[in-house]
């Protein structure tokens, strides 16, 4: 009998997968990709016509896909110096190089196990469960695909969560001196519809929860290199679709203005939701957010991304990698006496 996965999970994997979101090039691939995003969403032409202005302002092209290049040759490296001989593969959900055209190149060079990193670390059906559905998707229309195993939500991993320590302590010691001490840290990921969130995870609810952890922990790290506890809170950009449907909330801008009516007059924007500087952290945060604090005379900075940083690259490595070692052999365990 045929496994319908393809090779049993115990197949030592023969390459590493990178998956991600995808993004334009150029200014004419910016409508056809925002159509493929959005197709069957039920997004408003208005946000559309919205988001499109934000990719034109950067000339059409998304910075997503080069840091999705920088990654796979940073894992390449990492491979190499740990000595695992495993070819890498990219393939998007979005934008060429789409995903089923990595698996169709995957297939022909005889890969048979794959382990497939995802550029999201939380779990929700946009961040997590869609991919699952794209791998399927790929792999049914591809004839002889590998099986291919997609790492868990990562976030929590200690390379992820010390590397954005690092990021808001440099974000931290670039504010003016008189002002760091009482500098508020302001978590911010992508916002989703409030039922995304209910029904994210195995028991509803994770993805706020997993943001809730993480930001702790790296407020936790950030009070331990500085010697100082900063309120924490978390926050949400790039709300979309009907102004009807409930969304996470606040939305950073917002809660920037009820800050600064508090008299907080300086804050470290740590973009915990995102690991690397996808559009929305260059436009959202970077361009938006950072003009709503000068004009409200808040001093703001935005922490770096985990991008290509050594502990990151590494922690995506043991993650990939630590599934067949999870996986006991068939004879694991069982008694050894014949008698
Ligand atoms: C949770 C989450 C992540 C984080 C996890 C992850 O990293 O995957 C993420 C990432 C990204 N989202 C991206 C771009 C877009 N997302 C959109 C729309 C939406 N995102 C949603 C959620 C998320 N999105 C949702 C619920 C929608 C509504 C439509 C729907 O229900 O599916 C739209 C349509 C316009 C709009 O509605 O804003 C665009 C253009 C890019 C590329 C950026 C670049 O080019 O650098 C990236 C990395
Ligand atoms: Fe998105």
């Amino acid at each position: 009998m045929t496994n319908p996965l393809g090779p049993p999970a115990d197949q030592p994997y023969d390459a590493l997968l990178l998956l991600s979101f995808g993004g334009p090039e150029g200014p004419d691939d910016v409508v056809p990709f925002l159509e493929n995003v959005t197709r069957g969403r039920g997004i408003p032409r208005e946000r559309l016509v919205e988001v499109g202005q934000h990719y034109f302002l950067f000339g059409g092209r998304s910075p997503i896909n080069d840091q999705n290049k920088a990654l796979m040759a940073a894992l390449e490296a990492d491979l190499a110096a740990a000595g695992i001989d495993l070819p890498v593969y990219w393939g998007n959900r979005n934008w060429e190089p789409y995903l089923v055209d990595a698996v169709r190149q995957m297939a022909a060079d005889g890969r048979r196990h794959v382990a497939c990193i995802a550029t999201s670390a939380y779990s929700s059906w946009s961040s997590c469960r869609q991919y699952l559905d794209n791998i399927a998707e790929a792999v049914a229309a591809v004839p002889d695909a590998p099986r291919i195993d997609k790492v868990r939500w990562f976030a929590h991993h200690p390379g992820f969560v010390a590397t954005v320590v690092d990021r808001t302590v440099e974000a931290v010691k670039a504010l003016p001196a008189q002002l760091r001490d009482d500098a508020r840290l302001v978590f911010v990921t992508h916002s989703i519809p409030t039922a995304m969130n209910e029904e994210s995870g195995p028991e509803g609810g994770a993805y706020l929860a997993q943001h809730r952890d993480v930001a702790a922990a790296v407020a936790a790290g950030v009070a331990a290199v500085t010697g100082q506890q900063r309120p924490h809170e978390l926050v949400f950009c790039s709300r979309s679709g009907s102004p009807r449907t409930p969304w996470l909330e606040p939305d950073v801008n917002d809660r920037l203005e009820e800050l600064a009516a508090d008299g907080v007059r300086a804050v470290v924007m740590v973009p915990v939701g995102f690991v690397s500087d996808h559009m929305e952290v260059v436009y959202d945060l970077d361009t938006e957010a950072l003009a709503t604090a000068e004009k409200l005379g808040i001093e703001a900075r935005r922490a770096g991304t985990a991008g290509t940083d050594p502990r990151f690259v590494a922690a995506l490595r043991e993650l990939a990698l630590e599934r067949p070692i999870e996986a006991c052999p068939a004879h694991c365990c069982l008694p050894r006496t014949t008698a």
